[in-house]
């Protein structure tokens, strides 16, 4: 029997923007926000992770302005009621604010490399506040129009572009223990190599960070998906696929999961503890 490990952190996507590829514009509205935040923690959620800026292929750029706007006021309702936030942005004076705001993890999808002033923030933020960073790879930053899947090795290339963006954020600053790692699935990455990258998900993990992985709804889940019922998913059916896709990261022994549907994933965690023989699946 495998060691148990922890169960892991449920990060539940809260996404403030019109554009979002599986919940665009329906969560604009901040009491809608927050009522939607409280279903998450309802559900299971560790920490919400809150974005006002879509990251998919072709999204509209958000000024800085509107993007706040978006989080703030969500934010600062849910810290000021006690619950754990998370700000999705690749922008440092978002991130920022929303740490001013009460938010504790900084969710950056490119790493740190989208706006240079990301790392010095996230420095002071975990000096002053222990807030942790989750670096994510994204090779399309800053022109993500330009697709850039032409990988070798995904997996060892995604692990040494990862390794030095860790390194990069604590010659900034951050302690390395506040550091978390995502290998980006989806991002300017195909299918296949999305799944080579969880095939192998333990190459990351050697790297000694916890790993945080985000397939919920995505491409990747869709097309096998499609291959089981021969036609395509919208990506809020694609719940049962990346419950058992948060399963198998708890097998894994992945640090967190960040999922649309919290119920679902929770509840496979669970099933996964159980069968562990984890004491809390008991
Ligand atoms: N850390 C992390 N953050 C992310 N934020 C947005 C999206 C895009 O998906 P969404 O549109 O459903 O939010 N994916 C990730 C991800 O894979 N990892």
């Amino acid at each position: 029997m495998t060691r148990a490990l922890a169960a892991p952190v449920i990060l539940g996507v809260l996404n403030t923007t019109p554009d979002s590829f599986s919940d665009g514009g329906r969560y604009l509205d901040p009491a809608a926000a927050v009522a939607r935040a409280r279903d998450l923690v309802a559900a299971g959620a560790d920490v919400i992770d809150v974005g006002g800026e879509s990251t998919r292929p072709g999204a509209v750029a958000v000024p800085r302005e509107e993007e706040l706007a978006r989080v703030l006021p969500v934010i600062k309702e849910l810290a000021g009621a006690g619950l754990s936030v998370s700000i999705d942005t690749l922008h440092a004076a978002t991130a920022e604010a929303a740490v001013a705001a009460g938010a504790r993890f900084i969710n950056d999808v490119s790493g740190g490399l989208h706006d240079p002033n990301m790392l010095a923030v996230a420095s002071a933020a975990a000096a002053e506040h222990g807030v942790r960073l989750m670096l994510g790879h994204w090779r399309g930053i800053p022109d993500p129009a330009h697709e850039r899947s032409n990988y070798g090795d995904v997996v060892r290339e995604v692990r040494a572009e990862l390794a030095a963006r860790a390194d990069a954020a604590i010659a900034a600053g951050v302690d390395p223990s506040l550091i978390v790692l995502d290998p980006g699935l989806g991002f300017d990455k195909t299918g296949e190599q999305c799944w080579e990258l969880l095939r192998r998900l333990g190459e990351l993990q050697e790297l000694g960070y916890p790993v945080l992985i985000g397939a919920s709804r995505k491409r990747m889940l869709g097309a096998v998906l499609a291959g089981v019922t021969g036609a395509p998913s919208a990506p809020s059916d694609r719940d049962g696929a990346t419950a058992v896709v948060s399963a198998l990261c708890s097998r894994a022994g992945v640090w967190g999961v960040r999922v649309h549907d919290v119920a679902a994933t929770a509840a496979a965690i669970a099933v996964e503890r159980a069968w562990a023989g984890d004491a809390a699946g008991d």
